[in-house]
């Protein structure tokens, strides 16, 4: 296990540019009157985790969907690996009839996943292997997301899109949660993130990115992020996003 260090070294590559694995050009979309994306631009390297963060509303969800192709832009371009992306969703997505074993043999066979070790320890990482024979329909909130977790994470994506992976986690699933995922980065896997936790997912980040209303806010890696007079990537992500909500509003 290996998470990031205090001033941003991480235990992936030799630091080394590498091409995008996953790459977003100039994407808006539109809703009727409503622009939930304007001109983003988003590069995801091998061997990062890739922080995504907001405010309600800035455009995560949609930047997600439309790089799993589950929505189509209404201009610009993704190049994502033709192996496909991890997805992880917000909100628990598998078949609630089954049970969670029928799930991960279910989704194993739809990609392909056939390392069985691998499986092993996602679950007993986030402890599903003592659920294994329950209806997933019928599992808590925690454990829902963690079903959702291990799906997203079973074929071994290059690159995985966790869309608030921490929802309803308990503090011991959150901890090893990061073990699990900082190891994933470190065998040069991205992974990328949405969440309204920054502060958990401080000690691993590499790269963050900030929306704020559709449109790229702050876009850099470790360890160049300048902190300026802020203690943490949360502080600075606050402080950028509260001014940019007052040059809003003073722009109206
Ligand atoms: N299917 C849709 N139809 C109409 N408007 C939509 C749709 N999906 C998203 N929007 C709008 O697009 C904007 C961006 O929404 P999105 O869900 O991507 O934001 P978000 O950053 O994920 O928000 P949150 O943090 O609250 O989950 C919002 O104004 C939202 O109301």
């Amino acid at each position: 296990m290996m998470r990031s260090t205090d001033d941003g070294e991480t235990g992936g590559d030799d630091g080394a540019e590498q091409d995008p694995i996953l790459e977003l050009r100039g994407v808006s979309k539109s809703y009727g009157d409503v622009t939930a994306l304007s001109g983003v631009d988003l590069a995801v390297v091998p061997g990062t985790i890739h922080a995504l963060v907001g405010p309600n509303g800035s455009g995560k969800t949609t930047l997600f969907r439309i790089a799993l192709g589950l929505t189509r832009p209404s201009s610009g371009t993704v190049d994502a690996p033709p192996e496909g992306i991890g997805p992880g969703f917000q909100r628990a997505n598998f078949y609630r009839d089954l049970t969670v074993a029928e799930n991960l043999d279910v989704f194993a066979a739809l990609t392909g996943a056939d390392d069985d070790a691998w499986r092993e320890e996602i679950c007993s990482t986030l402890r599903l292997d003592r659920v294994r024979d329950r209806r997933a329909g019928d599992l808590s909130g925690g454990f829902a997301k963690k079903l959702d977790l291990a799906l997203s994470l079973l074929n071994r994506s290059p690159v995985v899109c966790l869309d608030e992976p921490m929802g309803d986690l308990d503090d011991v699933s959150k901890s090893k949660l990061l073990d699990l995922l900082a190891d994933y980065r470190d065998e040069g896997h991205a992974v990328v993130v949405s969440t309204h936790h920054l502060g958990a997912f401080e000690d691993v980040i590499d790269h963050l990115t900030v929306l704020h209303d559709g449109e790229i806010l702050l876009d850099e890696t470790r360890p160049a992020i300048d902190l300026g007079d802020h203690d943490s990537l949360q502080e600075l992500y606050v402080s950028r996003s509260l001014a940019a909500e007052r040059d809003t509003t003073d722009g109206t």
